[in-house]
């Protein structure tokens, strides 16, 4: 990740939050969001830790940059760090999200309430198959990519989703980009190349697996080992990786410590 290589953390464009911090809201939002259906008013910055598989000094760090230091034997006010962390990724804005590729993973992501739920609303869904076009998939109506451009700049999208075969990837990335699309999620399996000023996160469930393969190996093969080794791997490995923003810049590989992004 940056911070290894700038030796300082590597901070959002917004008020200087490091990107790892950023990487961890989603995960206290999922457990504060959990909280809050269940009218719980207020957690401590232990009990929030635990719920958000995070160490307990990091998040009180974390909030910090926030501005938000809880209340001594009180602690945190569950509604207001909800409303906080939603103000700080943008959740309490509409983002129009645009799926590209609607086969087996498309078609399901357009039916991923989650979304909806957490201000991402699927304003369309784009295949380049005809036969698909004006199908309903998640009661959308499949749109043909002769029609992308037109598609983001009528809806203002910002946000594109891109689940189309490797090959055709890095193409639909480009027009994406070139329609206006600054922000990119990206499922293929490669590696896409942005311009500055545009964010890709890939998501690759197989790197996912490989990793948990390799600890399944090692706690099979090998002798008990000490604490330190132990301590090495104390957070779930990343389910998104973070794309870093050099001048014409390939996506990063896995980013170590960061953790999943899209809360489930
Ligand atoms: N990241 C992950 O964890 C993960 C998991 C599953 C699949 N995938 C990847 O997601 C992608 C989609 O997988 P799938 O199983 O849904 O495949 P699929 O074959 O069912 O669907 C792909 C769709 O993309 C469309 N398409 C092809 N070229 C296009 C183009 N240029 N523009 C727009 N649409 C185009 C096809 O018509 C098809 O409908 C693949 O790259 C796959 O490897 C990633």
């Amino acid at each position: 990740m940056a911070t290894g290589r700038n030796h300082r953390p590597a901070t959002s464009r917004s008020r200087g939050i490091p990107e790892a911090t950023v990487a961890r809201l989603p995960l206290y939002l999922r457990a504060l969001t959990a909280l809050s259906e269940r009218s719980v008013p207020t957690v401590s910055s232990e009990e929030l830790a635990a719920a958000a598989g995070v160490n307990s000094a990091k998040l009180r760090k974390d909030f910090s940059y926030l501005g938000s230091y809880g209340t001594r034997g009180v602690g945190y006010d569950v509604e207001y760090l909800v409303y906080q962390i939603s103000r700080e990724l943008g959740l309490t804005q509409d983002w129009p999200v645009v799926i590209v590729g609607i086969g087996n993973l498309g078609a399901a992501l357009a039916n991923y309430g989650g979304f909806a739920s957490r201000g991402f609303r699927v304003a369309a869904l784009i295949d380049a198959d005809p036969s698909l076009a004006g199908k309903p998939v998640a009661g959308i109506a499949v749109q043909h990519t002769d029609e992308l451009e037109t598609i983001i700049s009528e809806n203002g999208v910002s946000i594109g989703v891109i689940a189309t075969p490797a090959g055709a990837a890095q193409q639909v990335c480009d027009r994406l980009v070139a329609a206006g699309i600054t922000s990119i999620l990206n499922f293929a399996p490669t590696v896409l190349s942005v311009p500055e000023g545009v964010d890709v996160r890939k998501v690759d469930l197989s790197i996912e697996l490989q990793i948990l393969a390799f600890h399944e190996q090692r706690k099979a093969g090998e002798e008990p080992h000490g604490e330190d080794e132990g301590a090495a791997h104390p957070v779930a490995p990343p389910a998104a990786t973070v794309t870093k923003r050099p001048a014409k810049r390939p996506e990063s590989g896995p980013d170590g410590d960061v953790p999943a992004v899209m809360p489930a």
